[in-house]
């Protein structure tokens, strides 16, 4: 029987989506419906930040929808693949091949050079890398004169950048970024901001950031906001003053 997706998750556009995903931790009494049924589509080549109060699902989201994590029910879809029905055998490989991950603790390994943590999942998926894109991912990013170093030997948003450039270098269908500039000082988060909007630009990159920060969210073409779970609306072309604005009203109807 064919799956009927209602019009936001059909949309061709999507790179991926959410369908009613319920996500239930725990059982009995003490049960959380994290994810109380949430149907949203995430369009290619835009950047989308979501975001809402502390404890509306933002990081259980995109846990699912980057296969960290599984769903209670409803799909998970990146392109035509639902993530709710793989193994953890296929999510692994998934995970590697098809996506990019910037987290807020960079998440490089200690003993590796920038270099060889940029280029280090596409040597795990056994893809040989685009020399072209590596040399312009790591121009821009103002990176070339760290490549040799290891991840302690640069600052905070040295590290960021090169979480960046390894998340972009494989051309991930989808680069996922929970509070990426969490750990910055302004200029840095700044500057990593700015470079995800240009690479949703100049490459097409399709990128979804989890962020807190009303001032991360007006780099993206669209806000996506939650509320104990659920979709609570969204801002296209957001700013400072809409972002803040929408998540004050969202704080008021609690
Ligand atoms: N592993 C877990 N076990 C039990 N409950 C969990 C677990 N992870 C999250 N939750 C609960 O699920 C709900 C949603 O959590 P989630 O972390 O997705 O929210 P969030 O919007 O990302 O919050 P924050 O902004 O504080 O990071 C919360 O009530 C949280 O306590």
């Amino acid at each position: 029987m064919q799956t009927q997706y209602p019009p936001a998750a059909q949309d061709a556009m999507a790179a991926v989506a959410a369908v009613d995903l319920v996500k239930v931790y725990g059982s009995g009494d003490t049960a959380v419906r994290a994810l109380d049924g949430v149907t949203v589509g995430f369009t290619r080549a835009q950047f989308t930040a979501i975001m809402g109060p502390s404890g509306s699902g933002k990081s259980t989201l995109m846990h699912c929808l980057a296969g960290l994590d599984t769903a209670t029910s409803g799909q998970a879809l990146l392109g035509g693949t639902d993530l709710t029905r793989q193994s953890d055998r296929v999510l692994t490989k998934v995970r590697r091949e098809r996506i990019g991950f910037v987290f807020q603790s960079f998440n490089l390994l200690p003993q590796l050079t920038a270099e060889q943590n940029i280029l280090l999942p596409l040597e795990l998926a056994g893809r040989k890398a685009d020399r072209h894109l590596f040399a312009h991912l790591t121009e821009s990013l103002g990176i070339t004169g760290r490549l040799s170093h290891r991840p302690g030997e640069l600052s905070g948003g040295q590290q960021q950048r090169v979480a960046v450039a390894r998340a972009l270098v494989s051309r991930p269908e989808v680069v996922f970024a929970d509070e990426p500039t969490g750990n910055l000082d302004s200029r840095s988060g700044a500057e990593v901001l700015l470079f995800l909007r240009n690479s949703v630009r100049e490459l097409g990159q399709t990128v979804v950031m989890v962020t807190h920060d009303p001032g991360a969210a007006a780099y993206a073409d669209r806000v996506v906001l939650l509320a104990d779970g659920k979709v609570a609306g969204e801002i296209d072309h957001p700013d400072h003053a809409s972002v803040t604005e929408a998540l004050r009203s969202l704080a008021a109807q609690r």
